[in-house]
């Protein structure tokens, strides 16, 4: 199969989607891979690199898109990239179609067969392709967070840790899945004194006997949230309904609630955010103020440390790209359940139900394309 690595376009994603070890082991098992020029510099890899292990390298994405049955990418293909689809044609990527109407209507009437990595699903209820971002994403919401409650960026001057004398920072997390543990360990580590709520007694049990003393686990529910939102110098919105749009927790009124010049990290953004105000920033343009309180709301943010999210990625995503081009998209879907669930979009239907559900549309079961 042809498989193509075109070069990340979105505004600062240094990622690339296959790494030179990818390519070998592409290329081992029969198949040719073509790489956009400089797809891996930003990650810190030449084309050299993958010229040695086989792959062709192409001068432009044009080349790339045209030449392959298979792209495999980082991110949602944004609007320069829709013309270059092909009907028949299988994306393999980030989609997060429920946050963006426009992005999932041209998918639909490209007729491609768009695979999105964050709903892959295994039956542990694990998203092994979202999970290794989410790491990364939920320790950056912790850095990202301090900098901003730096008087500097307009923050309330605020040292997470505090110093002996005086006490530390409040961060309040919504949602104690991956992001939500990761962004927790930091904070705590730093000396912050932590909230996580969520709303499945099971994880708020498992991550009791995992975090730390000063990591508080309470029960989700708006009174509980009002609450702690109330002392919160930094909040970080990590709460997910796999393929959904993102449930509000936090309301524009009460932002009135929050101390001026508290920070909120929304990391749910890319499925539309769990704070009323939030909107999607860049990594050139993190943050807005409304009410006296700090939004960042990048939606890539992994992409800002694209050496260790490169990898981290490609670990999980490599196996199921290896399989998707030695079986084909239908064969490999109707060999693994997990894979199956990623499907979100095929040949000009609908074949996910938050993605569905987002938008008022009908969707046809994953099974109904694999006969
Ligand atoms: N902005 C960015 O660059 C990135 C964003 N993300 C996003 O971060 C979000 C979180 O991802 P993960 O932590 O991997 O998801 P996850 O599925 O591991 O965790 C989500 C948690 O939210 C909880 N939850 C659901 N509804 C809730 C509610 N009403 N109140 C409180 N808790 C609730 C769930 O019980 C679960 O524990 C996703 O939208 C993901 O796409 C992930 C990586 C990078
Ligand atoms: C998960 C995601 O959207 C990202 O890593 O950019
Ligand atoms: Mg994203």
């Amino acid at each position: 199969m042809k498989i193509g690595v075109p070069k990340e376009i979105k505004t600062n994603e240094n990622r690339v989607s296959v790494v030179p070890a990818g390519v070998e082991a592409l290329t081992a098992a029969g198949h040719e891979v073509l790489l956009e020029t400089g797809a891996g510099v930003g990650s810190g890899f030449e084309d050299a690199q993958y010229t040695a292990v086989g792959a062709q390298i192409l001068p432009d994405a044009d080349s790339v898109w045209a030449g392959a049955d298979l792209i495999v990418k980082v991110k949602e293909p944004i609007e320069p990239e829709w013309k270059r689809i092909r009907s028949g044609q299988t994306l393999f990527t980030y989609f997060h179609f429920a946050a963006n109407e426009k992005l999932t209507r041209a998918h639909l009437d490209s007729g491609a067969v768009c695979i999105a990595y964050e709903t892959v699903e295994l039956p542990s209820r694990e998203l092994p392709l979202l999970t290794p971002m989410s790491e990364v994403a939920g320790r950056m919401a912790v850095h990202e967070g301090a900098k901003y409650l730096e008087k500097l960026h307009g923050g309330r001057g605020v040292l997470l840790g505090g110093v002996p004398g005086v006490p530390p920072a409040k961060v309040v997390v919504l949602g104690g899945g991956v992001v939500g543990i990761n962004a927790a360990k930091m904070a705590a580590g730093l000396g912050a004194q932590v909230v996580i709520l969520d709303i499945s007694l099971e994880r708020l049990r498992y991550l009791s006997d995992v975090l730390p003393a000063n990591v508080q686990l309470v029960f989700s529910n708006r009174h509980n949230v009002l609450e702690y939102l109330a002392q919160a110098d930094l909040v970080i919105g990590g709460v997910l309904i796999p393929g959904a749009v993102a449930p509000k927790l936090l309301r524009r009124e009460d932002l009135k609630l929050m101390r001026p010049g508290a920070v909120i990290v929304d990391v749910a953004i890319d499925q539309g955010g769990c704070v009323e105000t939030i909107h999607a920033t860049t990594h050139e343009d993190p943050t807005y103020v409304v009410d006296g309180i700090i939004h960042y709301g990048v939606a890539n943010m992994p992409g800002g440390v694209p050496r260790t999210s490169t990898l981290a990625l490609t670990n999980a995503t490599f196996p199921y790209l290896l399989r998707l081009a030695n079986q084909g998209w239908k064969q490999a879907l109707r060999g693994d359940e997990a894979l199956r669930k990623g499907l979100n979009i095929a040949q000009g239907y609908v074949t996910h139900a938050g993605v569905a559900a987002a938008f008022g549309m009908e969707h046809l079961a994953p099974a109904r394309f694999l006969e």
